[in-house]
Formats: C-alpha cells, sequence, structure tokens
C-alpha cells in the first residue's frame, strides 16, 4: 500500500512540531525517518496511525484519508511497534502476540487454528518462539520490544510503522530486525537513530530537523557529511562503498567551523518527494 502524508502540520503544546511534511512512501519501500531528538519523527508517524490528527494536510494509505477509515480498517492497514513496549503487560508472550489478530476477528470471534499459526510464524521470525510461556512482564527490554515486533507482524497489515524498533536491542539482533523488516515485502515506515542500520536497510531516509522534511532520497545520496554536521552537528566520516556507507562520527570540538544551517543549499538529490 501506498503511504502519503500531503502538508501535513501537527500542533502539539501549542507549537508545530511538524510543519508541512509531504512525504509519498511507495508500496514495499522501507524508508526510515532520522533526525535528532524533538524533530518530529514520532509526531509524523503518529499521524499515520492516527494516535495525532494533523491539524493541518491530510495523511493517505493508498489513496484514503486515514481520517476517514473505521478503526478495524485502519488497524488491519497499519501495524504499530512502539518506542517503549509497555512493562504492565499482565499476558504471556503468546497471548500478546495474539492481539495482533484481534483486527482479523469478527466481534466475539475466538481464536482460529489460522491465528495460532499467523502467531507461531511471526514469534519464530521476531526469534522468541521459546519465551512463548513466558510472562511479558517477566522479560527484558530487548525481549519485549521483539514480542512487540510479533504481535506488529501478526497483525500482517500492509503498512509498517517502527517507532525506534531497535532501541533495546544488541547489534545482532538490530541486523536480525531490519532483516526481517525488509524481507516482508511491506510498506515500511520507521523512525531510526541509527545512521548506520538507515543507510544499510532503508530504500529510502527522509531526514527531520526542528520539524520540517528537510532531505528525503536514496540513503548515499542523502546522508552526506554535511548533512549529517548540519543535522545533527556532529563530524562524520564516511568508510565503505559509496552504495553502501559506513559512518564514524565524532563530536564537533571547539574550534572546528560554525555548524552550518539548511538555509545553505542541501544537495539536489535530498529535496522531498
Ligand atoms: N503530547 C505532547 N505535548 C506537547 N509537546 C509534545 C507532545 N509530544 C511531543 N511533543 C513535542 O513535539 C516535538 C517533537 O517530538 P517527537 O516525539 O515527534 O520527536 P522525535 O523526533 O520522535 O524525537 P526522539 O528522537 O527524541 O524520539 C518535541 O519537541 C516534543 O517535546
Amino acid at each position: 500500500m501506498r503511504v502519503e502524508f500531503d502538508d501535513v502540520t501537527v500542533r502539539l503544546g501549542g507549537r508545530d512540531v511538524v510543519q508541512q511534511a509531504s512525504l509519498r512512501v511507495e508500496p514495499g519501500s522501507v524508508v526510515g525517518l532520522v533526525g535528532p531528538n524533538g524533530s518530529g519523527k514520532s509526531s509524523l508517524l503518529r499521524t499515520l496511525y492516527r494516535a495525532v490528527r494533523p491539524r493541518e494536510g491530510t495523511v493517505r494509505i493508498d489513496g484514503r484519508d486515514v481520517q476517514h477509515l473505521t478503526g478495524r480498517r485502519a488497524a488491519r492497514a497499519v501495524a504499530v511497534m512502539l518506542q517503549d513496549p509497555p512493562t504492565d503487560f499482565d499476558l504471556s508472550v503468546e497471548e500478546t502476540v495474539l492481539l495482533g489478530r484481534v483486527p482479523h476477528h469478527a466481534a466475539f470471534g475466538r481464536d482460529t487454528s489460522e491465528d495460532l499459526d499467523v502467531v507461531a510464524d511471526a514469534m519464530r521470525r521476531a526469534g522468541i518462539t521459546d519465551l512463548a510461556d513466558r510472562m511479558v512482564a517477566t522479560l527484558s527490554g530487548g525481549q519485549r520490544q521483539r514480542v512487540m515486533l510479533a504481535r506488529a507482524l501478526a497483525q500482517q497489515s500492509p503498512v509498517l510503522v517502527l517507532d525506534e524498533p531497535s532501541n533495546h536491542l544488541d547489534i545482532s539482533h538490530q541486523h536480525e530486525l531490519m532483516t526481517t523488516v525488509r524481507s516482508l515485502g511491506r510498506t515500511v515506515l520507521a523512525a531510526l537513530h541509527d545512521l548506520n542500520l538507515a543507510a544499510q536497510y532503508c530504500d529510502r531516509v527522509v531526514v527531520l530537523d526542528a520539524g520540517r522534511i528537510v532531505a528525503a532520497g536514496p540513503p548515499a545520496l542523502v546522508l552526506t557529511p554535511d548533512l549529517i554536521r548540519t543535522t545533527f552537528g556532529v563530524d562524520v566520516r564516511v568508510h565503505g562503498d559509496a552504495d553502501e556507507p559506513v559512518f564514524a562520527f565524532r563530536r564537533l570540538t571547539t574550534g572546528d567551523d560554525a555548524v552550518p544551517t539548511h538555509d545553505e543549499p542541501l544537495p539536489e538529490s535530498s529535496l522531498p518527494r
């Protein structure tokens, strides 16, 4: 399914935390949202799964305004894996992953054998089969995050939203997660802090700064040292191939040139759309 943000502005706490964001995500592509803390990544994503209503603009899935979908249709279309999974779950891992099937049930419907198969497959993909009977509240942060991935996978929605999905995961599970996500063939929007993960696994990256989309395009074209320095205020050395850059970061030290601003021209490739 195609996802479109058309001139979206989000106002929270009396401030426009997302300003006139326009973005088109093609069906089956993996798009990474990157940007400093507070730049608006989560707020923009929240408009897609209707946790926030844009003050202006429209968010569409396959041409339909998400605000006009029924709750059930919206839940079938978009699954969400949040940044900080809840810790107060009084459910087992398997019961939690089964919650992903709810949008597929008729009212008061029971779990079917198909549900159980989908859940088993989702747990296998998320590497948590051996945790199936554990209570979620007893798991580590990374294990809990993988449970939330499995729940989102079990939802079988064509659009998947991941909000900083890897912040509790060790390095191996970070790569496993992104490999799994890429293999699904679904439309994926992921807020990511790790630019190396974004560069390696995303078809496109979208850079937000102070609520505005300042660049969008293929990672190797967008994530230039200049843009990284401007947006994140760090110096970067680029290793690896031109197609698959690997970044090493260094804090700007006193005496470095002043951090440039986005008023300076950005590479042409980086223009949104
Ligand atoms: N409910 C709210 N009320 C008021 N302000 C909010 C609310 N939620 C978010 N904000 C503000 O909106 C801005 C954007 O926040 P958002 O969470 O979208 O950023 P982010 O890029 O996802 O940040 P991070 O990388 O830290 O997760 C921040 O300044 C934040 O403080």
